[in-house]
């Protein structure tokens, strides 16, 4: 049976994206509430004891930060821009709240007082991203556009984080020519150039392995990219270097967000920088390494599983004291490389983990950067640190994915 809805205060915003309440003492997590609101819920899972979860059915009082839906395609049900219903303050100060409960629940560590989520170079939604953003294919190739939240449906509406370039590109796709099952990335760069690519879309979409089997018989997805519109490769920059990279290899979603971290990671690291030998793990094409090598770095070691990235970084730091391994970070791994002064780490939403953490606390650098975009795992790579006689030097936190519930935080680690 069907709960019937409940009114409930909002206190906060989980990590997440969902407002957290209390119905009875127990935790429910709300879609659609921001804090300080009164919401009447429709509760959607119950299933477990310790919390539930559920959707906003109507707002009895709102918080002063809820807008009307600013991304049309979230506004028509996509998953896209889940927080495109507050205000850019209220939504980053929701966010500064979660990092700090996170590193403070999580990996025990003190906070310091007055974190702040900084927003970035070029607003906050549309003009002048460089973005890289999926967009799906229906099943019958009726349409193309952002998948619903939960479900498979495809929602034909303009997203606000998409610069109106991509938007346009993507606008003039017949979907009848693409594969059902496929996803078009979609990337405009620092060329300004827009390039569009076919690829296959995530098994869940595709109806798992058999599905795969079946549609790659019936000439489902592409294996490779399959160019739609621009070329095979995309050119980015930071600062005066450049690099190329497949248009669906991994670059920050942001035009902001490279050229800050890098920033952010250089001004940090001067003090240990000169001759230092770096690793740069989970580097991809080494955008950190830039970093390092403008800051006189002896040598840098980007440890990455990807090849196209490390390709692009060999190519961008010819003649540079840059080495790649393409390779798991791991234990074994890092006992291959010479012992570092400087660690940085930008690993992907699972954290580095208590295992490789250890490793590196072990090796003694003077000075670890790490940058997290999930709060959780962030907050427990750091606190192990802490644990293994590290301190948290400085922390901050950036705003790279606005409009959503995502955040991107970085801390320096130092040993006292
Ligand atoms: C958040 S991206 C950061 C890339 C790079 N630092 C940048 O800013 O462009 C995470 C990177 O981790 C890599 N990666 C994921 N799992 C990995 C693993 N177990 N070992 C090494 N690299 C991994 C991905 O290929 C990706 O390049």
């Amino acid at each position: 049976m069907v709960p019937a809805p409940v009114r409930c205060d909002v206190t906060g915003l989980a990590h997440g994206g969902a407002g957290v309440a209390r119905i009875d003492g127990r935790v429910v997590f709300v879609a659609g509430a921001l804090p300080g609101e009164t919401v009447l819920v429709q509760i959607t899972d119950d299933s477990r004891a310790a919390w539930w979860r559920g959707h906003v059915l109507e707002v009895v009082v709102p918080s002063p930060d809820r807008t009307p839906v600013s991304c049309p395609a979230a506004a028509a049900g996509a998953g896209c821009c889940d927080l495109a219903f507050g205000t850019t303050d209220g939504i980053r100060r929701a966010k500064a709240t979660i990092v700090a409960d996170a590193l403070t629940r999580i990996g025990r560590v003190e906070v310091p007082a007055g974190l702040v989520v900084e927003g970035m170079p070029g607003g906050e939604s549309g003009h002048r991203w460089r973005i890289r953003a999926r967009a799906g294919v229906a099943a019958d190739r009726s349409a193309l556009g952002f998948r619903t939240i939960h479900s498979n449906a495809i929602v034909a509406h303009r997203c606000a984080a998409l610069t109106p370039a991509l938007s346009d590109a993507l606008g003039t796709l017949d979907p009848a020519d693409l594969r059902a099952g496929s996803e078009v990335i979609a990337v405009h760069d620092d060329d300004d150039a827009v390039h569009l690519a076919e690829v296959a879309g995530p098994p869940s979409v595709r109806g798992g392995r058999a599905g795969a089997q079946r549609r790659r018989a019936q000439s489902g997805p592409p294996r490779a990219p399959r160019v739609l519109l621009g070329g095979p490769t995309a050119r980015y920059r930071v600062g005066d270097r450049t690099w190329e990279l497949p248009v669906a290899a991994f670059w920050q979603a942001h035009r902001g967000a490279a050229e800050v971290f890098a920033r952010t990671a250089g001004r940090w690291l001067a003090e240990w920088a000169l001759d230092a030998t770096v690793w740069d793990l989970y580097g991809g094409s080494g955008v950190f390494a830039g970093a390092a090598i403008e800051r006189g770095a002896g040598a840098v070691h980007i440890v990455d599983t990807e090849a196209d990235a490390l390709a692009s970084a060999r190519t961008t730091f010819h003649g540079s004291p840059v080495h790649t391994h393409r390779a798991a970070v791991s234990a074994a791994t890092l006992a291959n490389l010479p012992a570092p002064g400087i660690v940085v780490l930008d690993p992907p939403r699972s954290g580095v983990g208590n295992a490789v953490m250890d490793v590196i606390t072990a090796a003694e650098p003077a000075a670890i950067v790490h940058v997290g975009c999930d709060p959780a795992a962030f907050a427990r790579d750091i606190g192990r640190a802490i644990a293994s006689g590290y301190r948290l030097d400085r922390l901050k936190a950036y705003d790279a994915f606005p409009l959503t519930h995502h955040v991107e935080a970085m801390a320096l680690l130092v040993r006292p």
